[in-house]
């Protein structure tokens, strides 16, 4: 990914693009139920810097591999487009251009097995 991070506006606008991301998660009834016993406040670090590594930015992200992050979840094909839509709408509150989005998207797409029915 040519760096989106960079263009986005770095760590700073990235974590804002998360605080809005959890925002939708967490009022979405399809996803939401599974974040019920998460500490937030962590959740928000980690995938902060997750998303920035996506992004093209530095690799920092030193939580759990994706297998391992949803491991018992038994997560499906339904909850990764509600988690994926979430994301591809903060960023457009961000005025992210589409194509920029849809290669965001394309990247998440490659970690679906890992993701799934884990
Ligand atoms: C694009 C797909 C996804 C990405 C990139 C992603 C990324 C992450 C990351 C980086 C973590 C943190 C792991 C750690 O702290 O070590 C995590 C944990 C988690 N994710 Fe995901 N995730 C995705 C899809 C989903 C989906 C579809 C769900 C459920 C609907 C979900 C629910 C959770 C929950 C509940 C946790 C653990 C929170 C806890 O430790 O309590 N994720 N994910």
């Amino acid at each position: 990914m040519e760096n989106l991070y960079e263009k986005i506006g770095g760590q700073e606008a990235v974590s804002k693009v998360v605080d809005v991301f959890y925002e939708k998660v967490l009022a979405d009834p399809t996803v939401n139920t599974f974040f019920t016993d998460t500490d937030m406040e962590k959740q928000r670090r980690h995938q902060s810097l997750f998303i920035s590594w996506v992004l093209g930015g530095p690799n920092q992200y030193s939580g759990k591999s994706m297998a391992k992050a949803h491991e018992g979840m038994n997560l499906n094909e339904e909850h990764f487009g509600s988690i994926a839509t979430h994301l591809a709408a903060a960023l457009r509150e961000f005025s992210v251009p589409e194509e920029d989005i849809g290669q965001v998207l394309e990247k998440l797409t490659t970690m679906q097995d890992d993701i799934l029915h884990k």
